[in-house]
């Protein structure tokens, strides 16, 4: 009996580096039939505020899903395979899907997120050949040399078994996507079908309502897989990468650091093509401790992506991995005025100015954001958090969960919660102010709160 293969994508939008369609591709051509669909899920209802009041997904990163959909739907219909995309609740559309194309073998990228996960546990797939991997982190099941469960405790131990592997060997096999070898649709019709389900996505109101507000914001980035290649050949055409351990920490600047982590969450690149460029990069202009750092940074990224896939649910717990709550509280008042860019340091203001106006904020700027939420306002870390998810352009379950509990001192790092003195390091990193010019926030700065600990109103006394 033949084969029919259906393939979801996630954040692995791409062609190259998909071991899981890779393979169903292979199956086909061996076996000589098979029909394979691919399809993408979206579900309007995470574009509106749930958990600690703030929404599953950014306006600019559903900007972003959308032109990377539009780019994949072409190049798949152009090799004789139909992108389907299905708006409405996921696992309802998954079970049709199953039952529309008769599917016998399901395939998708494992994510390493619990929520995102549930999908494959509650969609009717019993009695279907699942195939599925890690895509979108450097290791894969194949290669990673621990069971999930024994990730070591600590990012320093995790680097240290892994950095005794060949890694430039393991993480260098360039990975193109196979040729369907008898294609039995036509392209210029997978096309119009592909396009019909495009522009449903763009008719439905909340998510047209979600690109338009997108549209008003100052977005630097594009999503697409050519776009992503493009953007990382270029950074590796300059020598900032022999300079990035140096520059990494500035606040506002294009090429202080990569800039991958967008095209990372939409899967638009894998991690596994930027190791491979460094390499390159390296033998080419010499390696020095800059280039080893992107290295570094990207093992961060993996070391959370595993963290996640061990931890499940504990990474939205309170406590974290830890058994110990944090001594800090929900605070309404001192919440919106983070958001609004409104409490008393015009540093972070304008931190949170940068953020709602463009969806992208450096590492420095979210590490100290975070360190004021959590060690001045004294505010539940996961509000943080959401917030952090409904506004990042990057927005990466793993490594924006995990920073922030490390942040919070109930995550991964063995000396506890991190606190950075905020004055001392504006006079670091912003010294003439023109971080703070730049992105200064239009609303009033206010006292943090307006009533007391036992509900007074606080009278200003001043003059
Ligand atoms: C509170 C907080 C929340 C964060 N949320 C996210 C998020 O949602 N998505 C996200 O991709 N990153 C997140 N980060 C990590 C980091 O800030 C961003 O990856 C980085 O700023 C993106 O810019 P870049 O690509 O130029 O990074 P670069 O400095 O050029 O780093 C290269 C790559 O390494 C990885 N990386 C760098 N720093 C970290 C880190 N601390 N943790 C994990 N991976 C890292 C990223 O994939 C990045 O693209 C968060 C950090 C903090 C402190």
């Amino acid at each position: 009996m033949a084969s029919n293969y259906l393939y979801i994508f996630d954040n692995d939008l791409r062609t190259s580096y998909l071991p899981v369609l890779s393979q169903f591709i292979k199956e086909i051509n061996d076996s000589g039939h098979g029909e394979l669909q691919c399809a993408y899920l979206f579900d309007p209802e995470d574009l509106k505020p749930k958990n600690f009041q703030s929404a599953l997904i950014s306006p600019a990163k559903l900007k972003l899903i959308c032109e990377s959909l539009k780019e994949l739907g072409q190049v798949l219909a152009n090799k004789g395979i139909l992108l389907d995309i299905c708006i409405g609740n996921k696992s309802a559309n998954l079970g049709n899907l199953i039952k529309k194309y008769n599917v016998t073998c399901l395939g998708y990228s494992s994510p390493a997120g619990s929520y995102e996960s549930e999908l494959y546990r509650n969609a009717e797939i019993e009695g279907l050949t699942v195939h599925n991997d890690f895509q979108t982190s450097l290791f894969d099941k194949a290669t990673l040399p621990f069971a999930i469960n024994d990730l070591p405790a600590t990012f320093t131990r995790f680097r240290k078994v892994v950095e005794a592997l060949p890694l430039d060997e393991l993480f260098t096999h360039y990975q193109k996507l196979p040729e369907l070898s008898h294609k039995t649709n036509c392209a210029m019709q997978l096309l119009a079908k592909f396009e019909a389900s495009n522009l449903s996505l763009n008719k439905t109101p909340a998510i047209s309502y979600a690109l338009d507000t997108a549209n008003k914001l100052k977005i630097e980035f594009s999503g697409g897989e050519g776009l992503a290649v493009h953007h990382m050949n270029n950074y590796f055409s300059l020598t900032s990468p022999s300079v990035y351990k140096t520059t990494r920490n500035f606040l506002d600047n294009w090429t202080a650091s990569t800039k991958f982590s967008v095209a990372l969450c939409l899967g638009n690149i894998s991690p596994k093509q930027i190791w491979r460029e460094i390499v390159k990069y390296e033998l080419k202009n010499g390696g020095n401790e800059s280039t080893y750092w992107i290295k570094f940074e990207l093992l961060w990224r993996e070391y959370f992506h595993w963290y996640a896939a061990k931890y499940n649910e504990k990474l939205f717990h309170f406590s974290g991995i830890t058994q110990q709550k944090p001594l800090s509280s929900f605070y309404p008042e001192r919440f919106r005025k983070w958001i609004d860019g409104a409490t008393p340091s015009h540093f972070i203001n304008a931190i949170m100015n940068q953020l709602k106006t463009t969806g992208y904020i450096s590492n420095r700027a979210r590490q100290l954001t975070a360190s004021y939420f959590v060690n001045e306002l004294n505010i539940d870390w996961r509000y943080g958090a959401a917030y952090f998810q409904s506004q990042l352009i990057d927005h990466d379950v793993a490594s924006n969960w995990g920073n922030w509990q490390y942040l919070a001192g109930v995550g991964c790092d063995p000396r506890g919660k991190r606190k950075f003195n905020i004055e001392k390091q504006q006079n670091l990193y912003d010294p003439n102010m023109s971080y703070i010019n730049k992105w200064i926030s239009s609303a009033t700065t206010l006292p943090l709160d307006s009533v007391d600990y036992v509900d007074w109103p606080i009278v200003n006394e001043e003059p």
